[in-house]
């Protein structure tokens, strides 16, 4: 399976962030709705991107009690958003909670069932940082853990490094991997930790890749997005 690009919309407005959409309309299909944009500008830039036909990445991480996180999986499900987040830390009975959410909340609004991953461990944090928060055995052990655990709710995959990749062989398909930290070669890493060039990400076989400042703060956005993609392309070939 190709690598898809997601674009991060890290902006401060709706009328920023579409306008990026709207100027890769022919080169990119998938965008990232964060925190940032979705308390700046609530369910709006999600319609905005459907009508647009644009594939909806709605990434708000909920972490909370089962109970929370499934009234709030099912209401995000009935937006139509094509794929969403969960934190792993919430635990088996979160993850199942929202699996379940997730589906009853598309077929309440007669829409499709989104992909649900649980966010791993934060690509920002680097093994002495899980150390102060009390996991001390790194990433190599925490990540394949933690998407053993997702997996066995009925999620339907993960976000993680494309470091960590390799480590999930033993997990069966179908298993979605979302992999940020992205970064081509010689761009600022910025707060991330475990980084990959697109081209490393494309050969481990990362479902998708999440790249927002390399694109976003590029002078040229759209050459930016475009080279990015050749890159994955060419790491699919290797
Ligand atoms: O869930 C995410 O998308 C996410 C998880 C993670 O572990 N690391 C991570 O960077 N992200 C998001 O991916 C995007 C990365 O942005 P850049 O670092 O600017 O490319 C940001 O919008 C983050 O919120």
């Amino acid at each position: 399976m190709a690598t898809e690009l997601i674009v991060a919309l890290d902006f401060d407005t709706a009328e920023e962030a579409l306008a990026l959409v709207d100027d890769l309309k022919d080169d990119v299909r998938w965008y990232k709705v964060g925190l940032e944009l979705y308390l700046n500008s609530g369910g709006r830039i999600l319609s905005e991107l459907k009508m647009r036909r644009r594939k909806v990445f709605l990434d708000l991480k909920f972490h909370d009690i089962p109970n929370t996180v499934h009234q709030a999986v099912r209401w995000a499900a009935g937006t139509g958003v094509d794929l969403l987040t969960v934190h792993a830390l919430g635990g088996a009975d979160m993850m199942q909670r929202a699996a379940e959410a997730a589906k009853e909340g598309a077929e309440a609004a007669g829409v499709t069932v989104p992909t649900v991953v649980a966010v791993t461990v934060l690509t920002s944090m680097d093994q002495a940082g899980l150390a102060a928060i009390g996991i001390p055995d790194g990433p190599e052990k925490a990540v394949p853990r933690l998407a053993k655990l997702a997996k066995a709710a009925g999620l339907d995959g993960v976000v993680c490094s494309g470091r960590e990749l390799p480590l999930f062989k033993d997990i069966p398909q179908p298993f979605v991997t979302v992999c940020p930290g992205i970064r081509p070669k010689g761009a600022d890493t910025g707060d991330q930790s475990r980084v990959l060039t697109p081209a490393e990400a494309a050969q481990k076989g990362a479902s998708f890749i999440v790249v927002g400042r390399p694109i976003r703060q590029a002078a040229d956005p759209v050459q930016a997005a475009r080279q990015i993609l050749q890159d994955l392309r060419e790491g699919e070939q290797k």
